[in-house]
This record gives C-alpha cells, structure tokens and sequence, in this order.
C-alpha cells in the first residue's frame, strides 16, 4: 500500500494563542491548496492547542512536541498521554535532538514516550539524528540505526507501521545546511532495513519516514521525491502560513 506523504510542522517554542489564531486563520484562506492527498499537522505549543483544534482546516491535524510517558501522578508541570488524547491530539514528537540535547533525553525515555503515545491512541513522530562530530567521524548509520531501534523496542508491528520516523542531522536543523536528498534518501532506506530486520517488512515498508533540518518551500520538493522519503518535519519554514502552503504545493507538484 502506497505510504500517504506528510508535511509537519514544529514550531518549537514559537507563537502566543493570538499568533497561533492568526496563522489558523490565514491557513484557513488556503484550504482549497492543501488538497487531500497529503497528511498535515502541526505541532505546536501546548498553549495553542485549543485555537488550533478550533480553527485549522479540517485536514490539517493536531501534533503536540513532548509528552510525558505516564497516565497521571504526581510530576508537576508535565502533561499527559492521556490528556493530549483527550483534546484530539493526533501526532507527538519523542525524541527530538533539542530534547535529547538541552533537556537530556536518553533513547530510553525516549522509547517510554513512545510506547506510551501509542498506548494512548496517538501516533508517535520518532526524531533520530547525527550531530555533526558523529557525522564527520563516519558514524551516522551507527548512530540512527542504535535511536531507531532503541525508539521502537517494544512496539508491534502494527504500531510501526502506524508510526513516523523523522531524520533529522542535527547539523542541519535551523543553520540553513541541508542534507543533500540523495544522502537524505540513503539513511531513509537503511532505517527501513534496520527496521525489516528487528520488526518485520510490513513495518519497514508502511513506516512514514520523513525528512527534517532547514526544510523551505524551495527544496523540500527533492526530498520528497526520493523514494523512501514520505514527507518533512519543518521548524523555521512551518511558522508563516504563506510559506506551509507553499510546502504543500511543493509537495504536490513534485508528486504529480
Ligand atoms: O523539528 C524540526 C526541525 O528541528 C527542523 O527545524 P528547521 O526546519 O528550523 O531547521
């Protein structure tokens, strides 16, 4: 079965309610571009969630950027698989380098995260990624391969299937650098052989796996071109609603 592409935007700590209702509603305008052959969403800031479950247009569905992998209990300022489930949050980030980096997730916590927004319901969005020493030292396989399997241990097939890989080179995340899509392209396939080898092949294969670091209405089309390529996880280029439609277009003349 064809794997259905996905544009997703994250838009990290970025947006008041006021501004996150303007862009719903400039999006809005946009609707009819969006079409219905792509999956949208974006993740925003818990705070904006309610103008967005309110106000986007229809296809363009609700991510949330971090979770906390317990149903409740006392863990003052964390928000729940539960809770995000409950407000029609249909996307969550785990794993993301930010979180790895400046509030030090390990792949352990992250894979909790993940089993636990599948145990709500939710598809889980798994960020892996290299930094640059790891990338320059020949590492990047070593280093995807280790957060991809460490992310999904413990998930079935049938939530593998359901889930989204986002590669992201931490290198190319809001510095303007991308990779190049046929590098891109290569670590997208061999997840999915990482992926054949410890789940089955139906997983590998039904997988989303998307592209993300310094994505732009400009070159997202060669990412998504790319055969295992199903999509883009976009910071900076997801906060104007002119350019997410844009993406959108991008991502539809590129697959006509
Ligand atoms: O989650 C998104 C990534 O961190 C990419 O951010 P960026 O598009 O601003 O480089």
């Amino acid at each position: 079965m064809a794997r259905t592409p996905l544009l997703m935007g994250n838009w990290k700590m970025y947006k008041t309610v006021a501004e996150a209702r303007a862009f719903a509603e400039e999006l809005g305008q946009h609707s009819q571009a969006l079409g219905t052959a792509v999956d949208y969403a974006i993740c925003a800031p818990f705070t904006s969630l309610h103008v967005l479950r309110v106000m986007l247009p229809a296809q363009v569905k609700m991510g949330a950027q971090n979770v906390y992998p317990e149903k409740e209990g006392a863990f003052t300022g964390e928000i729940s698989p539960l809770m995000l489930a409950e407000f029609g949050t249909q996307y969550v980030l785990a794993g993301h380098s930010e979180r790895r980096t400046l509030f030090g997730e390990s792949d352990q916590m992250v894979n909790h995260k993940v089993r636990a927004i599948v145990d709500a319901g939710m598809i889980p969005v798994l960020c892996v990624g290299e930094n640059l020493s790891q990338k320059e030292s020949g590492q990047t396989q070593a280093i995807v391969s280790g957060q991809v399997t460490q992310g999904i241990a413990g998930l079935s097939s049938d939530a593998v299937a359901r889930a989204v890989i986002a590669y992201e080179p931490v290198w190319a995340i809001g510095s303007g650098k991308t990779a190049t899509a046929e590098d891109a392209e290569t670590v997208a396939r061999e997840i999915r052989s990482v992926i054949a080898e410890h789940v089955d092949a139906a997983a590998a294969n039904a997988v989303r796996i998307l592209y993300g670091g310094s994505v732009k209405p400009d070159n997202i089309a060669g990412f998504i071109q790319q055969p295992n390529i199903d999509g883009a996880l976009v910071g900076g280029a997801s906060l104007k609603a002119s350019s997410f439609v844009e993406m959108a277009s991008a991502i539809g003349g590129a697959l006509a």
